[in-house]
């Protein structure tokens, strides 16, 4: 192995990001508590098995597997939404629902890409609620509420309807390969590519011209309705428009639907979506900075019957999006206090360092030396020298007497702040 190796690939965290991550996770956690919602966690090793048997879930390739010393292979967590999912399966019937959730966890998944991380932490929700369009309504308006308390002004929640595209890929015929060809031309919008693939096909006309309007099926959300009402094919298709209608209605309710718009050729990276599926882009960002849908069969493969909805906010990348947008306050500094002291004050100075500490002030110390000492920025600083002892604020230089007489001063003039 090159030494160089040993650098690459890692995720370390600065002390700077460190402080804007916790930040951002703060105020995502407190949105995400006035709604109800209780966090869990769940375990960072999970059976390779479960996500091999699940269809829908993360690609094998992307995984990363870990071989215990028996020889059983496990994955680090792929992804959240499948063992909460597991959880709630495994639970005994009788016992009482769980409230909605929520978890702050590292997810691992492999990326071709050597710009991209293995490794990403996701702050996401998942609510095991009845499957109606009310509490769709009001996960989005969660998710768009967790948006503005961040800061952002200008993003959008795109919404799509994973079951509109897959029904009418059922109409289609196709071979999985196709299915898949297609789906990724209608999410890119290619329109030749699109009319291409469809020349190659032998399909009815009318399905053709259905599925080359697809792509222009997005914007204004109430407009997007109503075209794809006068194309639908047939009674699903209408049903699945008339239930959008009804969660754009309870959208107003929340003054959020501005905030949204439709886009029925969206498809989200995750297959196990059954309904509507949302992804969030904010103004100058490429990529979605959450992702998220209805996904009511999921539970059925590991015999359970639990309808679901959630979404999870990349945090990593929503770090990135607040910095480009300006969004993070001023970082303050962690230190209350420096306490600087020459070799024979050593004594007193540990002393009232410790003195201080015991107070709940986050005291820095340092001897002062022949060489220049660079201590961390704070708004006090105690020095003790061989013959006085100061402290010094705001430009100000007090002497002291003693611990009390040091505390004291420091108390009153946090007051006079
Ligand atoms: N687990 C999904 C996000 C999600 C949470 N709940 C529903 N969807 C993802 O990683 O993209």
């Amino acid at each position: 192995m090159m030494y160089q190796d040993i650098f690459d690939n890692t995720n370390d965290t600065s002390v700077v990001d460190f402080s804007k991550k916790s930040y951002l996770l703060k105020t995502i956690k407190r949105r995400f508590l006035t709604y109800g919602y209780r966090q869990i966690q769940t375990s960072t090793l999970e059976q390779y098995d479960l996500y091999q048997s699940i269809t829908g879930t993360v690609h094998p390739d992307k995984m990363i597997k870990v071989i215990d010393p028996s020889g059983k292979i496990l994955v680090l967590r792929p992804d959240v939404t499948i063992p909460i999912t597991r959880m709630l399966a495994s639970l005994n019937q009788v016992q009482s629902p769980e409230q909605p959730l929520f978890y702050i966890s590292e997810v691992f998944r492999h990326s071709s890409d050597q710009q991209a991380k293995n490794e990403q932490t996701q702050a996401g929700i998942e609510n095991f609620g009845p499957s109606t369009v009310e509490l769709d309504a009001e996960v989005i308006a969660l998710a768009i509420h967790t948006l503005r308390d961040l800061g952002f002004d200008s993003f959008k929640l795109e919404i799509g309807q994973a079951s509109f595209f897959r029904e009418l890929l059922e109409l289609l015929n196709l071979t999985k390969a196709e299915k898949s060809e297609l789906q990724l031309l209608i999410q890119a919008k290619n329109i030749s590519e699109i009319n291409r693939l469809l020349g190659d096909l032998t399909i009815q006309d009318e399905l053709s011209t259905f599925i080359q309007q697809v792509p222009f099926l997005y914007g204004n959300f109430m407009e997007v309705i109503n075209r794809a009402e006068e194309i639908a094919l047939n009674e699903q298709m209408k049903d699945k428009l008339k239930k959008l209608k009804k969660l754009y209605e309870i959208l107003q309710f929340y003054e959020v639907e501005n905030d949204v718009s439709l886009d029925l050729g969206l498809i989200n990276h995750m297959d196990y979506y059954s309904d509507i599926i949302f992804q969030g882009f904010v103004e100058n960002v490429g990529k979605p900075v959450l992702m998220g849908g209805r996904y009511d069969q999921l539970a059925d493969q590991l015999n359970a019957t639990i309808p679901a909805i959630g979404f999870a906010f990349d945090v990593d990348f929503l770090v990135e999006a607040m910095d480009q947008h300006n969004l993070f306050p001023e970082v303050k500094t962690d230190i209350d206090i420096v306490l600087l002291y020459e070799k024979t004050r050593q004594r007193d100075a540990i002393k009232s360092a410790s003195m201080l500490r015991y107070q709940g002030y986050r005291v820095y110390t340092e001897q002062l030396t022949a060489k220049e000492c660079n201590p961390p920025a704070s708004t006090s600083l105690v020095r003790y020298e061989n013959d006085q002892q100061l402290l010094e604020h705001v430009n100000r230089s007090t002497s002291f007497t003693d611990q009390n007489d040091l505390l004291r001063l420091i108390r009153q003039r946090e007051e006079d702040v």
